[in-house]
């Protein structure tokens, strides 16, 4: 962030203090040049204490825009359970495309659209949530990775934007890269329904509105809502992950950290006091085995934030009616404290392609080479993704082959996870990616097929065992030898720059590279030493 962010913060306070009752904290800003905007303790906390209670009326879903919202009522996503309050579902108006089913956005794209609204330069579309708006992030560009593969409009910014875009080639792992594309195509796929929307929906229309909201506004506002909305059973229907999400003022400021002795809220969700309405397990919305709430979402959610939020209460909660309440863990928090949470069970080039930051650092001071190694194979996720060198053997394998062991590897579940993970320890192939590649080594319509795709085998010979080894031997001197290639690039770009968020962003592409190689380099050596991978 390039700005003093002081001034919104305590407007942002005052108007969660005057216009939502149940706001409490007792936690400030951290806003320190050089170092990542965060939230901390405002004085010494012991156990139970309430950091925050956050009411719903001030987030922002669609369930709390729907009743005063310029956006027509007929493009907010529509609850499922007929038990939702009436108050809560989107009345279908209109129909406004003929012949075709009535368009509808999901909340992702509702929340981007609503964002990116406030940019008109008329002000015709203020928002109630303005004050938190203003508190959000003024730019992406340029330490998002995504900004490095979206051209700027303006020409001005074209020249410092080749810089990031030539970083994008040559500072990235095939893998992250793969990451980063995945965020471009599912924001180039928003983009243009929303562009649809500002052309053919009214009032957006006869306002132009599609010449005047840019690119780059809908980017911002996609932006923001992808590296800050939390996911939180909203009652909406699948898919979930882009439905199911939230933006929640000050929750939003926290940091994430997937070292637990660092880690600190107990996270509650409850009903909102004022409404006091909870309800009986089993009417209103999609409730877990034990009866209770849905858990926010799995990890993997599309760039939106699994709070790690343990729920305790016994009555199911109505959406729109969840307060968010965070307390001091057990052993106590010191003033100044900052306050963290994990974002889901992410990799560092995951948490890198969503949301533009590597947790572990690289080349720091004062931390020697076993100290730096160590912090590699500590790492809760630490992974390497091995996806685009099991892509190239599959690309050495007739298609039919190829197709008839994608479904056995799907049958089992263990399609797509090329992995070499750091944790539990000792460093470890995944078991899909073992499984992978001995089916990739397996002969074309081997009759073992049939008995790998019931569970029946993993283990399919001595020979192919011996084959699948030598591959995964062979894949990770491949990734080390890259990632050697890569830094020496990085190595010398870092030579020449003065630029504080340059080195910063190279140090993370290097921290990075460090995982692979870390990570790689013990999987070799228990190859070496013959370790069994079953
Ligand atoms: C939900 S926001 C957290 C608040 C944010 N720092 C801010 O200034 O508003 C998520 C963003 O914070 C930053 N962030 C979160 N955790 C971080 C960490 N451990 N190290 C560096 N940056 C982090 C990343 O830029 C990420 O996209």
């Amino acid at each position: 962030m390039t700005k003093d962010d002081s001034k919104e913060w305590d407007s942002l306070i005052k108007w969660l203090e005057e216009k939502h009752p149940g706001f409490e904290r007792n936690l400030s800003l951290r806003d320190v040049p050089g170092l990542e905007r965060g939230l901390v303790t405002s004085k010494k906390l012991k156990k139970g204490d309430i950091l925050f209670h956050i009411p719903s009326s001030c987030m922002l879903n669609p369930l709390t825009l729907l009743p005063n919202s310029p956006i027509p009522s007929h493009l907010f996503p529509q609850t499922v359970s007929k038990s939702v309050p009436t108050s809560s579902l989107t009345p279908v108006q209109k129909k406004p495309r003929i012949g075709n089913p009535p368009r509808k956005l999901d909340t992702t794209q509702l929340l981007t659209l609503h964002l990116a609204l406030t940019k008109d330069p008329k002000g015709r579309y203020k928002s109630d949530w303005q004050v938190y708006i203003d508190s959000l992030p003024i730019t992406f560009r340029p330490w998002h990775p995504l900004t490095w593969i979206v051209s700027p409009f303006d020409k001005a910014q074209k020249e410092e934007w080749v810089w990031w875009n030539h970083l994008y080639t040559i500072g990235l792992s095939e893998s992250t890269k793969m990451k980063v594309q995945d965020v471009k195509n599912r924001f180039e796929k928003d983009y243009e329904v929303l562009c649809e929307v500002l052309k053919e929906e009214e009032p957006f229309k006869s306002q132009g509105l599609d010449g005047i909201i840019s690119k780059e506004d809908i980017l911002w506002a996609w932006l923001n809502v992808n590296t800050r909305s939390i996911s939180i059973p909203l009652g909406l229907p699948g898919p979930s992950e882009r439905n199911n999400h939230t933006l929640v003022p000050l929750m939003d400021f926290i940091n994430h950290s997937s070292n637990e002795s660092l880690i600190t809220p107990k996270v509650k969700q409850l009903p909102t006091p004022s409404s006091s309405r909870t309800r009986k397990p089993s009417v209103t919305t999609k409730t877990s085995t034990n009866g209770l709430p849905s858990p926010p979402l799995p990890s993997k959610t599309n760039g939106h934030t699994d709070a790690n939020i343990g729920l305790r209460n016994s009555a199911v909660l109505l959406p729109n009616k969840i307060d968010f309440q965070l307390s001091c863990p057990d052993r106590g928090l010191d003033a100044n404290d900052e306050v963290l949470f994990e974002y889901g069970g992410h990799s560092s080039s995951t948490l890198f392609a969503e949301y533009g930051f590597c947790e572990n650092l690289s080349l720091v001071d004062g931390v020697n080479a076993d100290e730096q190694t160590n912090s590699w194979l500590d790492m809760k996720y630490g992974e390497v993704d091995l996806t685009s060198y099991i892509n190239e053997l599959w690309d050495q394998q007739d298609q039919e082959d190829k197709e008839e062991k994608r479904q056995v590897l799907e049958d089992i579940g263990c399609w797509g996870g090329n992995t070499l993970h750091a944790q539990p320890s000792p460093c470890h192939p995944s078991h899909s990616l073992l499984m992978t590649i001995r089916l990739l080594h397996l002969p074309t319509s081997s009759p073992k097929l049939s008995n790998i795709s019931k569970g029946l085998i993993t283990y399919i010979s001595p020979q192919n065992e011996t084959s699948t080894l030598l591959t995964l031997e062979g894949i990770c001197k491949s990734v080390i030898k890259e990632a050697t290639k890569r830094d020496k690039v990085l190595e010398k770009l870092l030579k020449e720059e003065k630029n504080h968020e340059k080195i910063g962003v190279i140090g993370m592409l290097r921290a990075m590279r460090d995982e692979e190689k870390v990570i790689c380099g013990e999987v070799l050596t228990r190859l070496e030493k013959g370790d069994d991978f079953q």
